[in-house]
């Protein structure tokens, strides 16, 4: 098996956001063009989209890193993981692709033991990439690969005293979120699709992203290792990060919250949810 013993994690993630970058392209060409749109068994849409963009991806990290598992949404139950392996969510948001806001993205970690190492989340409509190795880094997404990455430091800013910004999900919301979040100072509550949460989170544009709802661990792997090297945290109740390659609980998290500032872990009071317990 493929081993990431001495490489730099910073370099894989650069190599993640090539591929992501390419992921992207094909996602913005099918914008348009959704025709085929599939309800799966947890009600949430699947599109062709969805599948080209996680076959383009599953064969880049195929050439890059051979033999390393990929589990990836749309065919994770062919997938067994190991010391190291990819979680991929080729379109995080198809809910958003499909309404046309562009508020969806390309997730890609690798994860070793039950961590992440590496990590891209791109925003192809929105025209911004974030990863992180041992840094936490944004940039615009150029138009060509050959023009270019710019790449700048992506960090939280300090929760202020009062009217913390808060991320909510477009689509997903429910009662055990909203309890959660009432009991914090929230001054703004913005609807946000997608990993991006995380990220806008990472670069100090909002303060919390509480979520009680499901999720799986494609959609947090990324954000959660780009908010974590930005300095910010992702812990389930307890307070403990989240841990990932959870096979037998078919890949689900349970309630988490994102945070940019630690402060904050200690007025937020999350339930336990039985499945994941
Ligand atoms: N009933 C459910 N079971 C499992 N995951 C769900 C779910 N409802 C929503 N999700 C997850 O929430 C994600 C969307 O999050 P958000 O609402 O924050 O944009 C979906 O990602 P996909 O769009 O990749 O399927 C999906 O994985
Ligand atoms: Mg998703």
């Amino acid at each position: 098996m493929m081993r990431f013993d001495g490489q730099n994690p910073d370099e894989i993630a650069l190599k993640l956001a090539h591929i992501a970058w390419e992921a992207g392209r094909i996602l913005r060409g099918m914008e348009s063009a959704i025709v085929d749109k599939r309800i799966k068994d947890d009600g949430t849409p699947t599109t062709a989209a969805d599948l080209a963009a996680e076959h383009l991806i599953i064969q880049r990290l195929d050439e890059a890193w051979r033999g390393v598992p990929v589990v990836a949404e749309e065919t994770s139950s062919s997938t067994q993981t190991d010391d190291y392996f990819f979680l991929v969510d080729p379109l995080d948001g198809t809910g958003d692709f499909i309404h046309g806001t562009g508020e969806y993205s390309v997730n890609i970690a690798l994860i070793h033991g039950n961590r992440p190492m590496a990590a891209v989340v791109a925003a192809p409509a929105m025209g911004s990439v974030w990863i992180a190795g041992d840094t936490a880094r944004k940039s615009p997404l150029p138009n060509g690969l050959e023009t270019g990455f710019d790449w700048r430091e992506a960090r939280v800013r300090p929760a202020p005293e009062k009217d913390l910004v808060a991320l909510v999900s477009r689509r997903h919301g429910d009662m055990a979120t909203e309890t959660c979040l009432s009991v914090l100072s929230i001054g703004t509550r913005r609807m946000t699709s997608s990993a991006l949460k995380f990220c806008l989170i990472a670069s100090g544009e909002a303060d919390v992203y509480v979520r009680c709802g499901p999720t799986m661990e494609w959609d947090t792997a990324a954000g959660d290792h780009i908010l974590t090297c930005a300095g910010g945290s992702v812990v389930g109740p307890g307070g403990a990060p989240l841990t990932y390659g959870h096979e037998g609980r078919g890949y689900r998290n349970g309630p988490f919250a994102a945070i940019g500032d630690a402060a904050l872990a200690t007025r937020l009071d999350l339930p336990v949810s039985a499945s994941v317990a």
